[in-house]
């Protein structure tokens, strides 16, 4: 990766693996089970969007959700990482938006089908700037805050989550590498919903960090 800088993970080209159903309270919203091991899906790297462009409605969704989520950016390589020193492997964090298409994801739920359409559009993951390990001392006490058009629609703290970051790591990585520049999104607290073109999304994390972003449709494709 010769002088890249890690702080700019989303230049890299790396994976996004994102964890569902990691807050029992949004588990429950949306009517799935608890999980007994951390669900896993990925999203491309051409997913990430930085703020001063716009969040796209895909054409084919009319349900499109907004879910806020603590990203671990990943600062070192590794495979079947031990519980023990997985937090060495962190690099930093990022505030991450997980963006799903709701009534894509329900068609594909019902019908045994991956997630691909429903996670894994341009512009599903937006992110903030990098955030320096020492910022964030505990990943475990990490206060989220989405709002739309200045209404708190999710506010939650890490502290809930079932699988803690390092477990994610030391599971993750017993699936597949992990690779520097690489991005764990952890799963959303309860309060996902919808959004509409020209909305404005913030998110937060309280004392550390803030984004905007704006809503816009993707013009559907001719074929
Ligand atoms: C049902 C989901 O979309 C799972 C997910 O992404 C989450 O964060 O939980
Ligand atoms: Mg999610």
């Amino acid at each position: 990766m010769g002088t890249r800088s890690v702080t700019r993970f989303w230049e890299w080209g790396r994976k996004i693996i994102c964890v569902g159903r990691n807050f029992a309270e949004h588990a429950k919203e949306l009517k799935n089970e608890l999980p007994t091991e951390p669900v896993l899906f990925l999203k491309p790297p051409t997913a990430y969007v930085k703020e001063g462009s716009e969040i796209l409605v895909p054409h084919y969704s009319s349900d499109l959700h907004h879910e806020v989520e603590l990203g671990v950016v990943l600062g070192k390589a590794g495979r079947e990482i031990p519980l023990s020193s997985a937090m060495e492997h962190v690099a930093g964090y990022a505030l991450c938006l997980d963006m799903t298409a709701r009534d894509v994801q329900d068609k594909c739920k019902a019908k045994g089908l991956p997630w691909t359409l429903a996670k894994a559009f341009d512009t599903s993951c937006p992110v903030s700037d990098f955030i320096p390990k020492e910022r964030i001392p505990d990943p475990a006490r990490v206060e989220l805050w989405l709002k739309v058009n200045g209404v708190t629609r999710q506010r939650g703290s890490t502290a809930h989550m079932i699988f803690s970051v390092p477990y994610l790591i030391s599971y993750i990585s017993g699936v597949m590498a992990l690779e520097e520049g690489d991005l764990i999104l952890t799963g959303t607290p309860k309060g996902v919903g919808a959004v509409h073109e020209h909305d404005e999304i913030q998110a937060g994390i309280d004392d550390v960090i803030s984004m905007t972003f704006k809503v816009s449709r993707r013009a559907s494709i001719t074929q």
